[in-house]
């Protein structure tokens, strides 16, 4: 067994507690193996001047998308959607979406992340660079019907179903899959029909966006006389293990539809405020007993993957929605970006506690923004950000030590986005 200890910190508790530990962690099978006073271990890490966390989830994301950072702001979803991301979309290569990936989780990376939920294409790129990159996803390939030829349409249903199958438990177990259409406003109700039950059959979790913005929810209650996770329900797309990006437009049926199934919801304060969705009524859901989770949803729409800005972001964004301040408190998005998130994706992460993943963060308490340390879980969700972030780990493995990442070459995969990017873009105006 080759140990590590990661020494002379303050930990945080899977009860909110801050208390001085060091935690150590089987790098064989990826687990923590004690937290308190340890025994010496074969590699230590310093975490003296700092506050060892659960590492962050991102449970709803699209990693590649870092290549549109900034490429077309400031406009609703559905015009952003359909002007903007899906024509350039449409002209991504793999090499794009390798590359697109790769900074995505660099980034992830450098702000204490080590985990996400990934819907996009080309998954099979995706997959690679997860492995190469030491996190732990679901990953999946995201499903739209509409607009397309029922052949087509099929087909996309396929590769979800074939990468789902093909992925699950792929780099050592730290891939787990999911199928995912893309909304229940952009797949159509006949693939449903076919597909869900398929997606049953392989075992896997579905993952789809849900009641993102008004004009998402307004066509299904039309139509049928339904609100959209009823419809959902109907369609046997809500368990335990689905969990659905957004849930803005939710009303009080549909909260305790999601209480009573189980299914999670990540919520994306960042975007949702960047394209004018709405507010979610995060303190609703919790009350209701929701299993929520914390999303930064694709870079065009935040424009970051740092999840300490989407924490303090859905801090601010709660007590707004809830006109209460003392709605989504510090300790509740600090919850959701960990253990909240983790729950949603079904790994056992987002604790430091004997037995769970090793999946954490080291978070540099010294700088000017940081003093004093009244209460560090304030911190986390108020004034930390990720370029806090001294050493990230998962499952065991140091992903990035002393600030530096060591499983991707940042400059080259900097330099690679920089090119590929701009290639990218004139590819797709021309
Ligand atoms: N196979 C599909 C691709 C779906 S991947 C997931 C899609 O979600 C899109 N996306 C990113 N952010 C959001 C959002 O907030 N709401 C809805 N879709 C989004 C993203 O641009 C990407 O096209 C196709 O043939 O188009
Ligand atoms: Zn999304």
């Amino acid at each position: 067994m080759t140990t590590l200890r990661i020494a002379g910190g303050q930990v945080l508790g899977p009860d909110m507690t801050v208390e001085r530990a060091d935690v150590l962690i089987d790098q064989d099978d990826g687990t923590i193996l004690a937290v308190g006073d340890v025994a010496d271990a074969d590699e230590t890490l310093d975490a003296s001047d700092g506050l060892v966390i659960p590492g962050l989830v991102n449970a709803h994301c699209h990693a590649a998308m870092t290549l549109l950072r900034g490429y077309a702001d400031d406009k609703p979803l559905d015009s952003w959607l359909r002007e903007d991301v899906w024509p350039v979309e449409a002209a991504l290569t793999p090499e794009d979406v390798r590359a697109g990936t790769e900074l995505g989780m660099l980034e992830m990376i450098k702000s204490g992340t080590t985990g996400f939920a990934d819907m996009y294409f080309e998954v099979d790129e995706v997959a690679e660079a997860v492995e190469e990159a030491g996190l732990r996803a679901r990953i999946g390939h995201g499903v739209v019907t509409i607009g397309k030829d029922e052949e087509v349409a099929r087909e996309d249903f396929e590769t979800s179903l074939a990468i789902a199958e093909e992925f699950d438990g792929a780099a050592d177990g730290r891939i787990k899959t999911a199928v995912m259409p893309h909304s229940l406003t952009t797949v159509g109700e006949e693939y449903l029909d076919d597909y869900i039950s398929r997606t049953r059959d392989l075992g896997v979790p579905l993952h789809y966006h849900a009641n993102e913005t008004r004009d998402e929810v307004a066509p299904i209650v039309e139509e049928r006389g339904k609100r959209p996770l009823e419809y959902a329900r109907e369609k046997g797309m809500t368990g335990e293990s689905d969990f659905v990006a957004h849930g803005v437009h939710v009303n009080t049926t549909e909260i305790d539809l999601l209480a009573e199934t189980g299914t999670g919801v990540i919520h994306c304060p960042a975007s949702n405020m960047k394209l004018a969705s709405g507010m979610a009524p995060v303190q609703a859901m919790l009350d209701a007993g929701v299993t929520v989770g914390l999303g930064t949803d694709g870079a065009a729409s935040n424009n970051d993957l740092d999840m300490f800005g989407e924490m303090r972001d859905a801090a601010m964004l709660g007590k707004l929605a809830a006109n209460d301040a003392s709605a989504v408190a510090a300790e509740s998005v600090v919850e959701m970006a960990t253990r909240g998130s983790a729950t949603a994706l079904g790994f056992d992460s987002g604790r430091i506690e004997e037995g769970a993943n090793a999946d954490l963060a080291v978070i540099d308490l010294s700088s000017a923004h940081l003093v004093p340390h009244h209460d560090l879980v304030s911190h986390l969700a108020y004034a930390a950000r990720g370029s806090d972030v001294r050493h990230t780990i998962c499952d065991g493995t140091v992903l990035m030590a002393d600030r530096e990442p060591l499983t991707l070459d940042e400059d080259s995969v900097m330099e690679n986005a920089e090119k590929r990017a701009k290639e990218l873009v004139e590819r797709a105006i021309e």
